[in-house]
């Protein structure tokens, strides 16, 4: 398959198609949904259907040309067991424990697998031959078996879309710059937690250090002059 040249900042990049993958960031109901853990815990999520619309767009190119898609899901078992003790930072950091604490009707309800909370956003359902990857913590490196999927899938370059952009997003894709992936980020196809001023903070830490940062009219567009690809082979 012919390389792709994606206008990115600060300078394009060169990709092969088939060492590239979309990693979809924890685009379900929790950060992405009026109800979800995310609105419950009082953040706004005003601009999570524009991420939504963007990502919807860049699967729908990805998956013509072929490219692989990997979700991200998080959250834990239905017993909270892999969220941590009060001996984990992760028991007392993590807003959904901290609102079932508060509010201990939703006790259950928030980040547990098999719950609606913890499902896909129905805009964005995974198709056949997309990954899905279960995921315990902000980074999609830790506890999980994304690095050994995209490894055996010689899968260097990760494209990201998903929420949030400052806290799952780009704690993936600073990980992955620690294991020598090629990270970029479409600003246009993610939303953050909290004030616009982290998103902004999250572009210039991913353009400056990390990786680099494009928009979906531009990876739509690198994708463009590549045949389609008629069905993406199942992988698993
Ligand atoms: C704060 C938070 C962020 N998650 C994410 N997907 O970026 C959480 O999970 O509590």
């Amino acid at each position: 398959m012919p390389s792709i040249t994606l206008a990115a900042r600060p300078e394009a990049l060169t990709l092969d198609p088939a060492q590239t993958a979309v990693i979809v960031i924890d685009m379900q109901n929790a950060y992405a949904s009026a109800g979800g853990y995310v609105d419950k815990a009082g953040f706004d999520i005003s601009g999570a259907k524009a991420a939504i619309l963007g990502a919807a767009r860049t699967l729908e190119a990805a998956r013509a040309k072929g490219m692989q898609v990997v979700y991200l899901q998080n959250g834990w078992d239905p017993d909270y067991v892999e969220a941590g003790t009060p001996l984990s930072p992760n028991w007392h950091k993590s807003n959904a424990l901290k609102t079932m604490r508060r509010e201990p009707e939703l006790a259950g309800q928030l980040l547990a697998r098999g719950t609606w909370d913890f499902e896909i956003v129905g805009e964005l359902t995974p198709q056949p031959g997309d990954l899905r990857v279960y995921k315990p913590r902000y980074s999609a490196f830790f506890n999980s078996q994304l690095d050994s999927i995209l490894r055996s899938r010689g899968i260097r370059n990760l494209v990201f879309v998903g929420i949030a952009t400052n806290v799952c997003v780009e704690s993936t894709l600073r990980d992955g710059f620690h294991l020598e992936y090629f990270g970029i980020m479409l600003e246009d196809a993610t939303h953050q937690i909290g004030p616009d001023f982290i998103k902004q903070a999250s572009i210039y830490n991913i353009e400056k250090f990390f990786g680099w940062v494009s928009t979906v009219d531009d990876f739509v567009r690198a994708l463009e002059p590549l045949a389609a690809v008629k069905e993406a082979e199942p992988c698993r």
